[in-house]
């Protein structure tokens, strides 16, 4: 018996395909660069490419070593003696009449990729998502219409473009699932260099099986990116529950169907009624791809460590990151324009090791300041000076930025100085001012943000005194006095030290506040 919350159950499952970035085409010596030419279409294509009769295909050997770091970093069974075959369908931008693909014997199969409840942000424990098989197989080239002329033309650059089809089992269960292990995949793909993973070119591009409960699935396709994805599964999932409890689903949920997305509805494109007869034969003019085992160690031994291993080394000690800033610096997800991942995680440990260096004594205490003034602060001022991290590498590399973190951690420049220096700094540096040195100490006195080593007592005085009269509100003293809002003296601090602009420590402003108002 099925249970009401069975009944109603999201399944979904994808089918990814992969353009890799290989330097080739798969079959051919033209340029693998489907976008690079879209003013000069139909630019790189060899006479195979275009079909014409008595050209041959020859297998271009870097497809097939992509192929096998893919699979090997989605933990899949690699398959030794694999083959490619042919998939008849009559189509513009497809002049062979039949896709070469990996449908009997393909490269790969068996593999999984785990989504972790904290590094992927689900609110489910490890989740497992199968991955039934990894293909080999070319991409069609691109019909455009041309709506003034009413006329379709097509450009063959992208014909025969290497591309990587991975299907995985039904095993996602909720559209943040389905999301995660696309970031997670889109990431891996990056990382280890196989592709540019991105969704918005067709780089990848993603088809999403919906079905609910044991009803026939729905595979929906043209999902150019991760809101549409998400969206067109919510609601294509809401029109099936509907159909079903209105009785329907005997009628319209009795075949497998294929629908797009229009950006607001899923709209029928066919039903499995109608599938094409593919009439799959092996191809003749191809040899089988055989591998020797030891090319799998091989290629193991030349990847990078997966990304969830590298995130958990940032969490732990040393590093002890907050899972936010490790996820940043191991996670390339290219959408920042000033700074890539790995120029952040170089930064961060070239000056975390110096720091190490310089600074051994109270080392656990003060480690995190290297995190929090790379990742917030420098970070920050980047995008708002909107300035690339390659352009301050050499002006500002990490051996002066630990020269400034000394500033901070011997008491010279406070937090707030400490802040308008970097700012300063970053605004000015590609100024003559700056070329040749960077002064610390004499920006410290231009800047005029050194912390006073002996401090005016009666004039702090004075100032602690004038911001509690100003301030004009006794019930917040008395509140402050009386403990109830132990909270708002850092208020008072606050004002005063902004009077100063930092160069008096927070720590002298408590006590003097303290004194005034009697507090213990
Ligand atoms: N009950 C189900 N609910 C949701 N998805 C499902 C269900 N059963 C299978 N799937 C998914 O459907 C997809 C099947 O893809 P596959 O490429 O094998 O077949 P196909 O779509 O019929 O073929 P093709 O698109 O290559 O012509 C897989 O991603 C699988 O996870
Ligand atoms: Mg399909
Ligand atoms: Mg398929």
């Amino acid at each position: 018996m099925t249970s009401i919350a069975n009944e109603y159950q999201l399944k979904c499952g994808l089918e990814i395909h992969t353009q890799l970035n290989t330097e080739k085409k798969l079959f051919s010596l033209a340029k693998n660069d489907p976008f690079g030419s879209i003013s000069s279409p139909n630019h790189h294509v060899s006479y195979f490419d275009a079909a014409l009769p008595g050209t041959r295909p020859i297998l271009n050997y870097e497809c097939v070593l992509k192929a096998l770091k893919l699979a090997i970093s989605l933990n899949c069974d690699v398959n030794l003696n694999s083959h490619f075959d042919r998939k008849h369908y009559f189509y513009g931008d497809q002049p062979q009449g039949y896709q070469l693909t990996q449908h009997y014997s393909p490269i790969a199969s068996n593999g999984y990729l785990n989504l972790h409840s904290d590094i992927d942000n689900l609110d489910t424990p490890t989740k497992k998502i199968n991955i039934i098989q990894l293909q080999l197989e070319q991409d069609t080239g691109m019909s455009h219409y041309d709506n003034y002329e009413k006329k379709t033309m097509i450009d063959l650059n992208r014909s025969n473009v290497p591309l990587i089809e991975l299907v995985t089992e039904p095993n996602f269960d909720s559209v943040p699932q389905v999301i995660a292990f696309l970031k997670k995949y889109q990431n891996l793909v990056r990382r280890i260099n196989v592709s540019t993973g991105n969704l918005e070119t067709g780089a990848i591009r993603v088809d999403v099986n919906v079905s609910v409960g044991d009803y026939p699935r729905v595979e929906l396709k043209n999902l150019s990116n991760t809101s549409s994805i998400s969206n067109a599964i919510k609601y294509e999932y809401d029109r099936q529950i509907n159909i079903i409890k209105q009785g329907k689903a005997a009628e319209l949920l009795r075949y497998e169907e294929t629908r797009g997305w229009n950006g607001y509805e899923t709209i029928k494109l066919r039903s499995k009624e109608t599938t094409i007869d593919y009439r799959y034969m092996p191809d003749p003019e191809l040899g089988c791809i055989r591998l020797d085992y030891s090319i799998i160690k091989d290629i193991k031994k030349s990847l990078p460590i997966s990304t969830d291993d590298e995130i958990r080394i940032f969490l732990n000690e040393p590093y002890n990151l907050s899972l936010k800033n490790a996820k940043l610096l191991c996670i390339q997800n290219g959408k920042n324009e000033y700074y890539t991942n790995g120029e952040v995680k170089k930064y961060y440990l070239d000056s975390f090791n110096l720091f190490r260096e310089v600074i051994p004594p109270s080392f656990e205490r003060d480690c995190k300041i290297i995190a929090n003034w790379v990742i917030n602060e420098l970070l920050g001022d980047l995008n708002k000076l909107e300035l690339p991290l390659k352009n301050i590498q050499e002006l500002f590399p990490p051996t002066k930025f630990i020269e400034f973190i000394k500033l901070l951690q011997n008491g010279k420049v406070s937090n707030t100085g400490g802040k308008r220096l970097l700012f300063y700094i970053l605004e000015n540096i590609q100024t003559k001012q700056f070329k040749g040195n960077i002064d610390l100490q004499y920006l410290i006195q231009k800047l005029n943000i050194e912390i006073k080593s002996s401090v005016d007592g009666e004039e702090l005085l004075k100032q602690c005194q004038s911001i509690i009269d100003n301030i004009n509100n006794p019930k917040l003293i008395e509140n402050i006095k009386s403990g109830k809002k132990k909270n708002s003296l850092n208020y008072l601090v606050g004002i005063a030290m902004r009077q100063t602009r930092g160069r008096v420590k927070p720590t002298e402003y408590q006590r003097i506040f303290k004194n005034i108002l009697m507090i213990k």
